[in-house]
């Protein structure tokens, strides 16, 4: 029989046992804030939380050690102990849940943030968020699977994990073939159907396939689970060819940069180019065809960053 995660109500309640006793002796601070804690241990595990409310009296009790040549507690330590909210922050940057999100890989993924260059932009997002929601709140449909796809370098992935870290969800997690670059197939299909298997023990999750004709299979989840896959892709022709475009519910297109004005606006938000630059370039570009990824621009203007003022705008337009 599997156990599943407490829920926040649940959360609240564990907490409130295993910080019992010290409240009891007065050492829980008036600060502690139980319902804040039970929302930051989204995905934690009964057992996980008491080790948190471990961290966080270890925390506590490190402030009352006397810094002399021998390791000691101060003589009033007993009565000057008091475990504060700010204790259990620190204590989440240790503890963390075995299933959940990890909040630097997505970081990762979404380096150079988003630059709102356009409407293509906003639609990518706004119809992420509408597929966030439909999970959220429809039970007619457990699984929304949905395919981003666009040219190369367009931003998928970083799209994705956006629309992947907006829903809040408390079980998100990145599945890309670079995370298991020399695998063998049975570590790959292992690492795979982990991720799935922790997903579904979690009554929300998202999961980001990256590349996703490199790596596919996945089954609905059990009763009682939501789960929302995003895949991306370069290489829609390829799933097509394979048959396998119609196990997404819906596909959402990442357009490569193709107005003069989407160009400005990207270049204007980087603030690497002066004013006179600006105009020169919008010039330059106004009313012309452009093809291009986010992803190349922000390297090439990384680029011009470099460059001494006077060869820079020319170098841009000649890329
Ligand atoms: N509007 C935007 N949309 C997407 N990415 C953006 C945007 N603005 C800036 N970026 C940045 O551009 C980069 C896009 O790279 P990303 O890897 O997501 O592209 P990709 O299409 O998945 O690439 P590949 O085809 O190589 O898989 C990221 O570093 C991201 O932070």
């Amino acid at each position: 029989m599997e156990i599943g995660l407490p829920d926040q109500h649940g959360r609240c309640q564990i907490i409130e046992i295993h910080t019992t006793t010290m409240r009891e002796n007065g050492k829980l601070d008036s600060d502690v804030d139980v319902s804040v804690l039970s929302t930051l241990t989204k995905n934690f595990s009964g057992a996980e939380i008491e080790g948190l409310v471990r961290a966080a009296q270890s925390i506590a009790m490190n402030r009352l050690i006397k810094a002399t040549s021998t390791v000691e507690l101060a003589e009033d330590a007993p009565e000057k102990l008091r475990i504060c909210q700010s204790d259990f922050i620190h204590a989440l940057d240790d503890v963390k849940p075995a299933f959940g999100s990890s909040k630097e890989e997505f970081e990762k993924y979404v380096a150079n943030g988003i630059i709102n260059w356009g409407a293509p932009v906003m639609r990518v997002l706004e119809d992420g968020d509408l597929l966030v929601s439909q999970v959220k709140s429809s039970h007619k449909t457990p699984l929304v699977t949905v395919l981003v796809e666009g040219p190369p370098g367009s931003g998928k992935t970083a799209l994705a994990a956006k629309i992947a870290q907006n829903s809040d969800f408390p079980f998100v997690k990145v599945c890309s073939p670079e995370n298991m670059i020399g695998f063998h197939e049975a570590a790959k299909c292992q690492a795979i159907k982990k991720i799935f298997d922790d997903a579904y023990k979690s009554p929300l999750s998202c999961i980001i396939v990256d590349d996703i004709e490199r790596l596919l299979d996945y089954k609905s989840p059990p009763s009682g689970r939501k789960l929302l896959v995003i895949g991306t892709t370069s290489r829609k022709d390829v799933l097509q060819e394979m048959e396998m475009l119609s196990v997404f519910s819906t596909i959402i297109h990442v357009s490569n940069i193709s107005l003069g004005e989407h160009l400005m606006s990207v270049l204007e938000s980087l603030e690497v180019f002066g004013d006179k630059e600006l105009n020169t370039l919008a010039k330059k570009t106004s009313g012309k065809r452009l093809w291009m990824g986010v992803k190349k621009l922000l390297v090439m203007v990384e680029m011009a960053r470099q460059m001494e003022d006077s060869h820079r705008i020319l170098n841009s337009y000649a890329c």
